[in-house]
This record gives C-alpha cells, structure tokens and sequence, in this order.
C-alpha cells in the first residue's frame, strides 16, 4: 500500500530513508536539522484506518563506530537484523510510528556516522531534537569509556536544554562482554541519563527502550508541548503494543 501523502513543510515526508550508502550531506550543504537530505516525498492514497498522529518527535542515536546504532534503528523500525551490516555514510533516517499510553506518536529517527571522518556533519542534526540515544558495545570498552566525549558533543550542539538522553549498551547476546551492567547504570546515575542494555540481534530491550525515551519525553513539559503540534502525518502501524512490558535482565531505566 503506497505510504501517505505528506503535508508540503513536513520533514518526516516518505518515512524512508535514504540508501544507506549514499553520502546524505556533501560539501556542507546541510539539510535543514528535522529534514532528511533528499528524502523525497512519496504520494499515493490514503490507507483506510489510518489516524493522524499526534506529535512528531525528533531522536537522534548517536555513538562510535559498529556499536549498533543501525542495528538498533532497523531493528525498532523494520524488525530486522543484518549480521554484516556496512558503516553508515553521514546520515541516515527512518520514521517510526507508535502508540504510547494511548497517544500517536510518529518518531523520525536519525542515525549518525560513528566514523571519525564523519564527525563534522552531524552537529546541524542535533538541532530541535527531543531524545538522543547514546549507545556503547559492551563487548568494547573503548565505546564506553568514550562516551563522555559523546556528551560534551550533545552539550555543545543541542538546542533543546531539556532534551532527553538515554545511555544504550548494546551486543547483550555476545559472550565476550567488557562492560559490566553496574558500569553502565552509574555512568547513566552519574549524567542523568536513562539506562538500559539491549541486543538489537535478539531485540532484547530495543522496543523497550524507544517507548520509555519517548514516555520520558512526553513527561517533559518543554518537550512534549512543543511537539504536540499536529502535522497531518498519518499512522499506517501501532507496534508499540509488542513487547509491552518488557523488562528483562536488561531494564534498568533511572
Ligand atoms: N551480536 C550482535 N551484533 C550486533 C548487534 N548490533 C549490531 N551488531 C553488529 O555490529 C556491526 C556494526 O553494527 P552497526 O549497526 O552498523 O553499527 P553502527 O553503530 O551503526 O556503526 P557506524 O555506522 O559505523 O556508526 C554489524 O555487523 C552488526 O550486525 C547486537 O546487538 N549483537
């Protein structure tokens, strides 16, 4: 069934991304932050049964280099999972539609290069967002020890004080692990951060995550009000049922 037809001015206009190889943002010429480079807008019928949602809210993941940040993006929005997945090239991003405590909420996800290279392309991307997820390996303590880095970077280029953060320690499912959960869960202690651990291989916790950063948001005045704003988008899916409730070994939200 064709995707919804989009308002004019929405940035979240055909919910697909661009192809995961295709630089998104050459030479400085940045997309406005909240519209993806070149996403173009795909225009059919309405669905039948669809609902508007209710807000729009912006995520960003962010982190180093193969700690999982697409797996989890494909994993919350598609379902799947690719072993051999290759290296985001700049930006990529997926819209995500979900009910939460009854509220339609459409989420426009962006994924960043970890790749150092990368690096100076995603501050404009910061801008206006609501929730960033902040995600190490914990098979690889150097992505752990890392993120303060990643936190001074939020600090200097988020616009929104009030933004919500959530710490992410992704690869539960692999044996060799180099981080413990109680690093983790006093790191995010420490920064005011949400926690949690996940496997976007198994799924462990993704779902979960993503619901509780977007309840965070929606408890945040500043936050959720001026998101609330009604922008015609459309509501194909309500998958936030799935997993409901899910706090396995791995959940430990603060
Ligand atoms: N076992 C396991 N492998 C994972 C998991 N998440 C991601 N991977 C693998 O780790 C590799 C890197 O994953 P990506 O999702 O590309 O990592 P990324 O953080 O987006 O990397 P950049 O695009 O370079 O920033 C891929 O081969 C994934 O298949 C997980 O939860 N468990």
């Amino acid at each position: 069934m064709a995707e919804p037809p989009p308002p004019a001015s929405s940035p979240w206009s055909s919910g697909r991304s661009p192809a995961r190889s295709r630089p998104a943002l050459r030479g400085g010429a940045a997309p406005a932050a909240g519209a993806p480079g070149g996403a173009g807008a795909a225009r059919g019928a309405q669905p039948r049964g669809m609902e508007p949602a209710d807000i729009t809210l912006k995520l960003l993941l962010v982190g180093d280099s193969a700690v999982g940040k697409s797996s989890l993006l494909r994993r919350v929005t598609d379902g799947t999972f690719e072993p051999r997945l290759k290296p985001t090239v700049g930006i990529d991003f997926k819209v995500k539609k979900m009910v939460v405590q009854g509220r339609a909420v459409q989420l426009a996800i962006w994924d960043t290069a970890g790749q150092e290279r990368f690096r100076a392309l995603t501050p404009s991307y910061y801008r206006a967002a609501q929730g960033v997820v902040l995600v190490y390996d914990v098979t690889r303590k150097d992505t752990f020890t890392g993120l303060g880095g990643w936190l001074k970077e939020l600090e200097m280029h988020t616009t929104n004080s009030n933004i919500v953060k959530m710490l992410v320690g992704n690869k539960i499912d692999k044996p060799d692990r180099e981080v413990e959960r109680k690093e983790g869960l006093q790191f995010a202690r420490k920064h005011s951060l949400l926690f949690i651990e996940t496997s976007a291989k198994t799924q462990d916790g993704v779902q979960f995550a993503f619901e509780e950063l977007v309840i965070k948001i929606l408890q945040t005045p500043a936050l959720g009000d001026e998101s609330t704003e009604k922008k015609g988008v459309q509501l194909m899916e309500s998958s936030a049922q799935q997993n409901k409730g899910f706090c396995g070994a791995s959940c430990a939200l603060i």
